[in-house]
């Protein structure tokens, strides 16, 4: 685990949402060298999930232990008024999300969010799949929650995944140093495209994990 934070949701259709964020480290896509971007599949992460080295990062030996981390980084900062809520990310966290640590989060009353690159399919008992497909990458998962797409993408445009299974449809900025065109570019194909809603990274926007 690279780090684990409580921290609202920034994202999609949970945006605002308090949630426990738990990082795996590795990607199937990426290495996660720099020296590697250039001739990565995916070439614009904005993450960096090398090593166990970040807040709340460790080496968890069993699904019970990573499982009371998760519970107390939740009650460290929530009341318990219910609506426990820990999504897995990475890296490529479907990777590492197993059926024992599934069965061990929702013991603990955890609904259970993933965002995952959709290359590999999701195991049972995920409450809400995001899936946001790379180039370079088969896409496995096509149905969930919601679909996240970073805009633009030259090889990914939004018309290859308009009929696919999922409740929402999100066009997110490519961060970086062409975030502001990314923007403009983003809402002009929202305002034609009315299935595809603007997705901006709010806990950049504020300064939060
Ligand atoms: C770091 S990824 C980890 C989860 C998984 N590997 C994936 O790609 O969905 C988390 C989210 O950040 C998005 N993301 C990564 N780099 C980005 C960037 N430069 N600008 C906007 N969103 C980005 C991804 O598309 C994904 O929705
Ligand atoms: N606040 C916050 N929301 C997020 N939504 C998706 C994130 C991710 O990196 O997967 C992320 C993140 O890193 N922080
Ligand atoms: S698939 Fe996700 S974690 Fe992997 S390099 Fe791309 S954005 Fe980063
Ligand atoms: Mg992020």
């Amino acid at each position: 685990m690279k780090e684990m934070f409580a921290t609202l949701q920034g994202e999609g259709a949970q945006t605002g949402r308090a949630s426990v964020f738990c990082r795996f480290a590795g990607c199937n896509l990426w290495s996660g060298r720099e020296q590697d971007r250039a001739t990565a599949a995916c070439r614009f992460c904005d993450t960096d999930f090398i090593g166990t080295d970040g807040e709340g990062g460790a080496r968890f030996g069993t699904a019970e232990a990573l499982a009371d981390a998760i519970e107390t980084c939740w009650t460290d900062a929530a009341d318990e008024s219910g609506r426990r809520y820990v999504v897995f990310t990475g890296g490529e966290p479907l990777l590492q999300l197993d059926a024992p640590l599934i069965a061990a989060v929702r013991a603990r009353r955890f609904e259970i969010a993933v965002e995952t690159n959709g290359t590999i399919a999701a195991p049972d008992g995920i409450d809400w799949i995001c899936v946001s497909p790379k180039p370079g990458g088969p896409l496995v998962q096509t149905s969930g929650s919601e679909l996240k797409l970073v805009h633009p993408q030259t090889e990914l445009p939004p018309e290859m995944f308009t009929a696919l299974d999922f409740r929402h449809f999100w066009l997110q900025p490519m961060d970086g140093p062409a975030r502001a065109d990314n923007t403009q570019a983003a809402v002009a194909y929202c305002l034609k495209h009315p299935q595809w809603r603007l997705s901006l990274q709010t806990h950049k926007m504020i300064g939060i994990p």
